[in-house]
């Protein structure tokens, strides 16, 4: 028999043409070790890269050649488990993305390896040179050479072939560390020691005594602070032969040093109990049954996810509940850690890629059983799955919109399926698509119509804002909002304002000649940021400072338009000069903990009114709120998306439920120039089921989704004319393909034509989930693999949750 010395890589070379295992020999030393899901270095091409091992060891190769050996194997145990190395090649294969995209998506970050450049030099490099830039080394690595200013001598060097590039795998420091401390000696040895120590030597006595107490025990160095005792004494101790000091892997706690109170199990309520039970019944079965929760905001969704999830602690099993990282609040954080605990480990966005590891680390080595976060939390490394939950399922965020465009709804589906365990799908708004299927019988739809504070849902107003402007009211707010706020003030409750930010910006524009600001690489206009007076080109980063004149005109009447947080904040102050305001958007939410502290302070009735985009109209439970204002509900509406009817009910709904959660009744007044919108009507009497048909048929009518299937093709160059033709060439290939019932939408130019100097293109195939879509699909990206070599890209997304 032949030796099984032959493994299967995915190199990290997110290309077409690499898109494929590569066979690679497993060196003697490696030959036990080696084991799929592991990473692994590569030689490949000139390079040395990541990979992943995918296969087990085998014994034949169609390679015609010598293999090359694995260089070096970076983990001594599978990052990804069978199941994910399945789930990665069934998400490429769905999404029309690489297998090693779909993997890295998959694991912390801090797997991620860095590569580092080295330049050497080859025997055509002359002593001159050799001696100038290498002086006595064989090599200089890229970051050095940058340092020195070497960096273009030595590329165009490379271009003689007078040096080569070396690419090395670096992997990142993956266990963070802290000092203990082993105490060297018994307690007999420490009292004769502590007879050699000199009196005043007052730390070293108290060092002495507390190992003396220890007898033998290791702990951290840290112990000896509430004794006053620090490093250096423990150095001292340690050339003195008390103690050794070593290095102990810690884990990264976001949370560690936050109180957080228990909170007990509460009693269920009945429509809370049916859904309950109906979900236990399906986790007692081991069935992946799909299950819709439409629970009206406030109607105690969160309770019975929480008891659900206790249940599956019970069986001995893990759960995942997954959240739209706005919902990632603290408030969400805290009770599931005051139910949980440890049990809890959350994965999101502000952790640093330590901490997140450390995190993923304990969901895989079972010292966390459940796993809370945004999308990717869905690949959670967990082994024994007894409950998915998705809150806010109808939030678009839960598709990623980079490859790979995967949905963590279909994520989640496939891992209950592998798990037998069911999946709740939990939103006072649910998605068209989820809701048509529950009406088919496809999910078992469990509702909750009732508020768990038995109140009514607030009464909703909504104010016409053409009406103002005639009033001559040329404020934000109009007369009933300002007064409303007042005596919501003046009673000592609280104010929640939000800005539908969705698609809108402030912008500049000379009131001379009517010029207005654009960036000069994208077809977009700057953004003007009150704060620190710079325009800001959203898509590609580029920022300028106010101007002073019009380029056009010369004259010096700029002015800023549109409604930005910023804005609003300083007419807030102007209307309400003694009252305090706490605004949360994308800037001041930035750094790490400003949620926690903001969120804090509304909490704690230290601020009057909370102001916010998007980003506060989900989750928050503030029984304080009464009053909720919506500044201006319409820009959401008209984008050029199909469902923004849909996202703008959802919003609408969605923030009216903030107010009035305790025992104190709310109400909402919403801004609005559309104020006869079926979106805006329906949202003011919490008509989710008339929103549902009127949308359905409107649906059906255009022939959008939930009814037909969308795939979206992007096309870009830098070259305006050849973006276009390739756009053409593709619905060329799809009418030839002549699949029944499908249609197609342009090709045309996308919202924002130009992004960076790169022309976009765009192209909307309808059709009807025919088998033969995913062949048609297949053969377009095989084209785009050509197209590619010439810089000209084209991104199929299948089922896309944005148009722009
Ligand atoms: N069985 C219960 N008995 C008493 N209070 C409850 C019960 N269930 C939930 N509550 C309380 O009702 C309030 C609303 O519950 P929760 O936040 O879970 O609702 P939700 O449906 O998740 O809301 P939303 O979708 O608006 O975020 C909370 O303050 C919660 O503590
Ligand atoms: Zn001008
Ligand atoms: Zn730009």
């Amino acid at each position: 028999m032949q030796a099984k010395n032959i493994i299967e890589v995915i190199v990290d070379v997110p290309t077409m043409q690499t898109d494929r295992p590569y066979d690679y020999s497993i060196p003697e030393d490696l030959k036990d070790l080696i084991q799929p899901g592991m990473r692994v270095q590569v030689p490949f091409g000139s390079r040395n890269l990541l990979g992943y091992v995918i296969s087990d060891p085998k014994a034949t190769t169609d390679f015609e050649g010598e293999l090359k050996d694995i260089t070096a194997l970076l983990d001594d145990e599978p990052v990804l488990s069978p199941e994910m190395l399945a789930l990665g090649k069934q998400i490429a294969a769905e999404n029309f993305c690489f297998l090693v995209e779909a993997y890295h998506t998959m694991l912390p970050n801090l797997l991620k390896v860095d590569y580092d450049k080295y330049f050497l030099p080859t025997t055509s490099i002359s002593y001159r040179e050799h001696a100038q830039y290498f002086s006595d080394f064989n090599e200089i690595s890229w970051a050095e050479a940058e340092e020195k200013g070497y960096l273009a001598d030595l590329i165009k060097l490379k271009k003689d072939n007078k040096v080569s590039i070396d690419y090395r795998v670096e992997d990142r420091k993956r266990y963070k560390t802290e000092k203990w401390v082993q105490p060297l000696m018994g307690f007999d040895q420490l009292e004769d020691e502590l007879q050699n120590v000199r009196k005043t030597a007052k730390k070293q006595l108290a060092l002495v005594e507390v190992l003396m107490e220890l007898d033998g025990k290791k702990v951290s160095a840290k112990y000896f602070e509430e004794f006053d005792i620090h490093m250096a004494t423990l150095k001292a101790g340690a050339e003195k032969g008390w103690l050794s000091l070593f290095d102990q892997p810690v884990n990264r706690d976001p949370y560690a040093n936050i109180v957080i109170e228990k909170s007990e199990k509460l009693q269920l309520q009945a429509q809370q109990e049916r859904a309950f039970a109906a979900v236990k019944t399906a986790m007692d079965a081991q069935k992946d049954e799909v299950f819709l929760l439409q629970g009206v905001t406030g109607s105690g969704k969160t309770e019975v996810y929480l008891q659900l999830i206790q249940e599956a602690l019970d069986k001995g099993q893990e759960a995942i509940l997954l959240v739209p990282e706005i919902s990632l609040t603290p408030q969400m954080v805290n009770r599931l850690k005051g139910r949980f605990g440890d049990m809890v480990a959350v994965l999101h966005s502000q952790l640093s890629t330590g901490e997140h590891f450390d995190e993923w680390r304990k969901l895989k080595n079972g010292q966390a059983k459940i796993a809370v976060g945004a999308r990717s939390s869905i690949f959670a490394p967990l082994h024994n799955i007894g409950l998915i939950i998705l809150d806010e399922e109808h939030e678009t965020t839960y598709k990623q919109s980079d490859n790979p465009r995967y949905h963590a709804r279909e994520v989640a589906k496939w891992r209950a399926n592998k798990h037998g365990c069911p999946v709740i799908l939990g939103s006072a708004t649910p998605s068209l698509e989820s809701r048509a299927r529950a009406q088919n019988g496809v999910y078992t739809l469990l509702e909750m119509p009732e508020r768990s504070n038995h109140q009514a849902l607030p009464p909703v107003e909504l104010i016409d804002m053409r009406e103002e402007f005639r009033h001559k009211n040329y404020y934000q707010f109009s007369r009933k909002l300002r007064d409303e706020m007042q005596a919501t003030m003046d009673r000592g409750e609280q104010v929640a304002l939000m800005l539908n930010r969705r698609g809108y910006a402030n912008f500049m524009q000379c009131r001379d000649c009517g010029y207005t600001f654009q960036c000069p690489n994208c077809d977009v206009s700057l953004t003007y940021h009150y704060h620190n007076k710079q325009l800001q080109c959203h898509y590609c980063g580029y920022n300028a400072a106010r101007p002073q004149t019009c380029p056009q005109c010369g004259q010096t009447h700029l002015r800023e338009f549109g409604t930005g947080t910023e804005k609003v904040e300083q007419e807030i102050n102007e209307l309400f000069p003694n009252k305090t305001v706490v605004r949360m958007d994308m800037d001041t939410t930035r750094r790490k903990g400003s949620h926690e502290r903001m969120l804090k302070q509304i909490a704690d009735k230290k601020a009057d009114i909370l102001l916010g985009t998007q980003m506060i109209a989900k989750g928050l439970d503030f029984p304080n709120i009464t009053l909720v204002g919506i500044i201006n509900a319409d820009t959401s509406l008209y984008l050029p998306d199909f469902r923004a009817a849909e996202r703008t009910f959802q919003l609408l709904t969605q923030m009216s439920g903030r107010a009035g959660r305790g025992d104190l009744s709310g109400q909402v007044l919403i801004q609005t120039y559309n104020p006869d919108h079926y979106a805006l009507t329906l949202a003011q009497h919490h008509d989710y089921d008339t929103f549902y048909q009127t949308e359905m048929r409107y649906r059906k009518l255009n022939q959008y989704s939930p009814y037909f299937y969308t795939v979206r093709f992007t096309v870009s160059n830098f070259d305006d004319h050849t973006a276009m033709a390739t756009a053409a060439k593709v619905a060329h290939m799809l009418r030839e393909a002549n699949v029944a019932g499908t249609k197609i939408i342009g090709p045309a130019q996308s919202t924002i034509s130009r992004v960076n100097n790169q022309y976009y293109y765009q192209l909307l195939y309808q059709h009807r989930g025919n088998q033969a879509i995913h062949q048609v699909l297949q053969a377009i990206q095989d084209r785009a693999q050509n197209w590619s070599k010439d810089k000209i890209y084209v991104s199929i997304d299948v089922d896309p949750m944005t148009f722009m």
